[in-house]
């Protein structure tokens, strides 16, 4: 079972406007929404994959069942719980020249809920894997380190997928893989990642304060994977008509999780994980099983000696 934890999880909604002017009434020429937040993308994936997944996290308010609504109208199988305060946020996308974002706030939680959500991860056993992803309310900090410290002799695989101080607290319960982007591995070493030295030098850092695998994403560039045996293997790439990239970080997250699980190497991993990102990039949405197969050959890995 892959359990995924959004802890502020937030409606999606997507819209694509010939041009945006700032200022000005924009008109939608296309739209959707969706029930986004990092840990539920995942999971979406996983399930168009065929894994056995469960979405936890928390729901508030109006918005709350809402959400609740259209994870039902996606499928997904879930377990979320429902805060007696304020209201799960909606995120809107905007896809013009460029992409633009506005995510919101979200209810805050307690050390109370998440005890309550530790206990729905108590099942978890070494067969399973935890992904913790997204970021989390502002008014509570360490919330990650916080589950981790409770769940920890459980042996799942643990999967980390924030950024900052949430993310470093992370790295000394050894987990199995974190996924920055290239934006977010600088700010975590201090410092612009401008060669491939750069690049390893920080990652090893990180692999020197505990956590297992990287896989640092780098949009149309593709992705490199840094592997606890000390291999570093690069997935180009691949060119085509972006539609909008919302969620191709968390498709590249569930689709290298299916991939280790069904496929049992980092290659394999890297393989699924670069296809799904890329078919999702080239969606209008979250990407499903045929796509995510059709971008499969396309994905061309070489071994870095860095
Ligand atoms: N414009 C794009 N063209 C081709 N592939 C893309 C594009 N954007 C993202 N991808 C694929 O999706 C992966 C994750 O995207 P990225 O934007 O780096 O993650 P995040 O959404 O976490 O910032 C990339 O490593 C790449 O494989
Ligand atoms: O929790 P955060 O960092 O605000 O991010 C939430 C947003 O990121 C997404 O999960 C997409 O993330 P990626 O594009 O990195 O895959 C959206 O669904 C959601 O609106």
């Amino acid at each position: 079972m892959i359990y995924t934890v959004t802890l502020n999880p937030a409606i999606d909604n997507v819209i694509q406007t010939e041009a945006f002017q700032k200022g000005h009434i924009n008109r939608a020429c296309r739209e959707y929404i969706f029930p986004g937040g990092k840990g539920v993308n995942v999971s979406l994936v996983l399930e168009r994959l065929g894994m056995e997944t469960v979405a936890l996290g928390f729901l508030a308010g109006a918005t709350g069942k809402a959400y609740q609504a259209l994870l039902q109208e996606n499928g997904l199988n879930h377990g979320f719980l429902f805060l007696d305060r304020g209201f799960t946020r909606i995120n809107t996308k905007v896809s013009a020249e460029e992409e633009t974002e506005i995510n919101g706030g979200g209810p805050g939680i307690r050390e109370r809920d998440l005890d309550q959500l530790c206990g729905q991860l108590a099942s978890a056993g070494p067969e399973d894997f935890v992904v913790l992803s997204g970021s989390v309310p502002s008014r509570i900090s360490g919330a990650y380190a916080y589950i981790l410290e409770r769940i920890s002799g459980c042996g799942a695989g643990i999967v980390v997928d924030t950024t900052g101080e949430e993310l470093l607290q992370t790295l000394k319960y050894r987990p199995f893989l974190i996924k920055p982007n290239i934006h977010e591995l600088s700010e975590l070493c201090g410092a612009a990642i401008r060669t491939k030295d750069e690049l390893a030098a920080c990652v090893r850092s990180l692999q020197k304060a505990g956590v297992r695998n990287v896989l640092v994403s780098m949009g149309r560039d593709g992705a490199c994977l840094f592997t606890e045996p000390g291999e570093v293997l690069y997935a180009a790439g691949i060119s085509g008509k972006a539609g909008n990239t919302v969620g191709a970080g968390d498709s590249m997250v569930a689709g290298f999780l299916a991939g280790y699980l069904t496929g049992g190497s980092y290659r394999e991993a890297l393989r699924t994980g670069a296809a799904a990102g890329t078919a999702t990039a080239f969606s209008f949405g979250i990407a499903g099983e045929e796509e995510i197969t059709g971008c499969m050959e396309q994905v061309v890995i070489e071994e870095l000696k860095i």
